[in-house]
């Protein structure tokens, strides 16, 4: 099927150092898989591997997906809340696949967003500038772009970081609807309960996997401890390897 998402043998490298290898697998059109593992365990890099925003050194990740199918939230430390724009032009930025790069956004197009702000608690802050949210807010206003981009696979990256209870429960919400509409959710999650309660895939990662199948089986103490002992014998200079003769 065109949207499922195969993992040949992958391995991503920066300087020719290993962030994660050999990994192989597949996401399943509307499944919502969460990927775990210590720090430095290379879960950010294969997403941005996944979204095609950094190339494997050798592997690859197919699919019949476009570009414009992935939505893609990263870590809050890589965005930049500095832009000078209000939060519905934040989350306007989701209809570019339907607008276009220089078209003028239609009315349904402002509907959509005002609904999808409406969505996640965010009504009334239309023409607040996004750099004058708190987190949790900012948080909800790039959610509701995702929900305007309308994505076939949505990729995030430790959303709830940082993120109060209440905001993540609803948030949370959110991604079981879009696992019932079909579309696939893969997310870096750091809380292993979050993980447990509502992802029933899990990828459990330490450079290369652990386990990847259904949460119950994956996130076994034996796992986790596995994985903890992978991250402790961690080689950050290790070249990568050569490939086989
Ligand atoms: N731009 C970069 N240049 C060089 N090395 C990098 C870069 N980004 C990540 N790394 C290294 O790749 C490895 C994997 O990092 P990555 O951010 O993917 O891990 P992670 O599992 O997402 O970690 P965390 O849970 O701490 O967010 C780490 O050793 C990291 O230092």
């Amino acid at each position: 099927m065109i949207d499922t998402i195969h993992l040949h043998d992958l391995t991503v490298a920066y300087n020719r150092h290993p962030a994660v290898h050999h990994i192989s697998g597949t996401f399943a059109p509307g499944s919502l898989t969460a990927i775990a593992g210590p720090n430095g365990a290379g879960k950010s890099t294969l997403l941005k591997a996944i979204i095609g925003e950094i190339r494997p050194v050798s592997g690859r990740v197919e699919h019949g997906l476009a570009p414009t199918d992935f939505g893609y939230l990263p870590q809050a430390a890589d965005i930049n809340r500095r832009f000078p724009i209000s939060v519905l032009e934040t989350v306007l930025l989701g209809a570019w696949r339907e607008a276009g790069a220089f078209r003028q956004v239609g009315r349904a197009q402002r509907t959509k967003a005002f609904e999808a702000l409406a969505a996640v608690g965010l009504e009334g802050f239309e023409g607040r500038s996004i750099g004058s949210l708190s987190a949790g807010q900012a948080q909800r206003a790039l959610f509701a772009r995702l929900l305007l981009q309308d994505a076939k696979v949505i990729l995030l990256d430790e959303p709830f970081t940082a993120i109060d209870a209440r905001t993540t429960r609803d948030l949370l919400d959110i991604v079981a609807r879009w696992g019932a509409e079909g579309r696939t959710v893969i997310a870096v999650l750091h809380d292993f309960e979050q993980v447990r309660s509502h992802f029933p895939q899990t990828l459990l990662l330490a450079r290369e996997i652990v386990d990847w199948g259904t949460t119950a089986d994956v996130m076994r103490p034996d796992n986790l401890l596995r994985a903890r002992a992978m991250a402790e014998r961690w080689d950050e200079d290790a070249a990568v390897c050569a490939p086989a003769a």
